[in-house]
């Protein structure tokens, strides 16, 4: 089954969020756990050019290339999607599935709600993401969300993009 997704791109609320974060994607409607959106789009490259890259893999599970989708021409919507800080606030997960790069809800992401996925531990750390506090208990970083960790299963639910 299809959806059309609806989200807003707009500014981070810096008050709550990371200073200088830029634009983010907020859910318009409640989005339930497993919903996948993608692929993210871009164009193939060999390095980390920009702040918009994600390595894809081959089969081998060995990098193979970068898609970047720093031209907001060849691009979708999924670019403006920011990293979490902490693993309360992440609500999606990236994930590839032949040679092309998907995120999938893993919690159930309430209207108004910034969309955000973890971009890994090395782009993370760039982003000043204290990745030694990400899986720390959540007192210690603030009631922001309550914490629901799942694993990705099957889904019948897919986003268009
Ligand atoms: C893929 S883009 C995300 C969209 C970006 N906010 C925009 O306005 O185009 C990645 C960039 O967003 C910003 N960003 C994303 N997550 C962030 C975070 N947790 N803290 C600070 N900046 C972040 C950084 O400038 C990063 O280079």
């Amino acid at each position: 089954m299809f959806f059309v997704l609806r989200v807003e791109i707009m500014y981070t609320n810096t008050a709550l969020y990371m200073a200088r974060a830029g634009l983010g994607v907020f859910a318009t409607r409640t989005l339930p756990r497993n919903v996948r959106f993608g692929p993210y789009r871009g164009v193939r490259s060999t390095d980390a050019a920009s702040n918009y890259c994600w390595q894809i893999c081959d089969k081998d599970h060995k990098p193979s290339h970068m898609v970047d989708a720093v031209d907001g021409n060849n691009s979708n919507w999924m670019r403006f999607i920011n990293c979490s800080r902490h693993w309360s606030e992440q609500n999606l997960v990236a994930f590839q599935y032949r040679g092309e790069l998907y995120y999938c809800t893993i919690r159930t992401i309430p209207r108004n709600t910034e969309l955000m996925v973890y971009y890994g531990s090395e782009f993370a750390h760039r982003l000043q993401v204290d990745i030694g506090r990400y899986n720390s208990p959540i007192d210690e970083f603030g009631n922001l969300y309550t914490y629901f960790r799942s694993l990705v299963h099957q889904s019948s639910l897919y986003f268009k993009t």
